[in-house]
């Protein structure tokens, strides 16, 4: 099973004022068959709680998958891309060039998330958009390749020529 943790940055969140309906979507977007949820976290949009969060998601809990979602997009306090790009050691561009690409097909708005796909020691990152369509349509778009790029990230020596 791939262990999934999903961290929902949020001030509004954070503070009760909205229901977390962002990480519910990605939830149903990952067979259960495949993906099991073990980490669940809603934190405000500071750099701080989000770093202290993922490096012990990846670190300690050693999660295979982690899932961000908000605080990508341009407002003052949206820092979850730097945040990321503070605790990955290798970026995945294609996964957020991938995500952009398809999105920029439903709107313009697309363009306006700056969300990074990453890797810290044996846990990939993924940055998703706050809203829960903003999610699913870009949840979409990278979930068939995640159990390929877990398999590879863990060190499978499988050759992926028919991939
Ligand atoms: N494929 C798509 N890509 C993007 C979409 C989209 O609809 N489809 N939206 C674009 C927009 S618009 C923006 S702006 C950027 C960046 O978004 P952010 O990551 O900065 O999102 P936030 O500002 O954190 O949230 C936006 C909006 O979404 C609602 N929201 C946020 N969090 C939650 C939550 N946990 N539960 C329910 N609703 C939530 C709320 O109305 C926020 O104001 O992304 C583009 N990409
Ligand atoms: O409260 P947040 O952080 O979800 O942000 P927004 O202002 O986009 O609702």
């Amino acid at each position: 099973m791939v262990r999934v943790g999903i961290l929902t940055c949020s001030d509004k969140g954070a503070r009760g004022e909205r229901e977390d309906l962002s990480a519910q979507e990605a939830r149903k977007l990952l067979p259960v068959n495949v993906f099991r949820v073990e980490n669940y976290a809603i934190v405000p949009d500071t750099r701080e709680a989000i770093t202290d969060l993922l490096v012990a998601w990846c670190d300690q809990d050693r999660l295979d998958l982690i899932l961000t979602t908000g605080g990508t997009g341009l407002s003052p306090r949206d820092v979850t891309p730097e945040a990321t790009r503070g605790v990955i050691e290798r970026e995945v561009p294609g996964m957020a060039e991938a995500m952009r690409a398809a999105s920029l097909l439903k709107t313009p708005h697309a363009m306006l998330s700056r969300g990074v796909a990453g890797i810290r020691g044996q846990t990939l990152i993924v940055n998703l958009p706050g809203s829960p369509k903003g999610v699913r349509e870009n949840l979409e778009v990278v979930l068939p390749a995640l159990p390929h790029a877990l398999e590879k990230i863990k060190g499978s020596p499988a050759e992926c020529g028919s991939a």
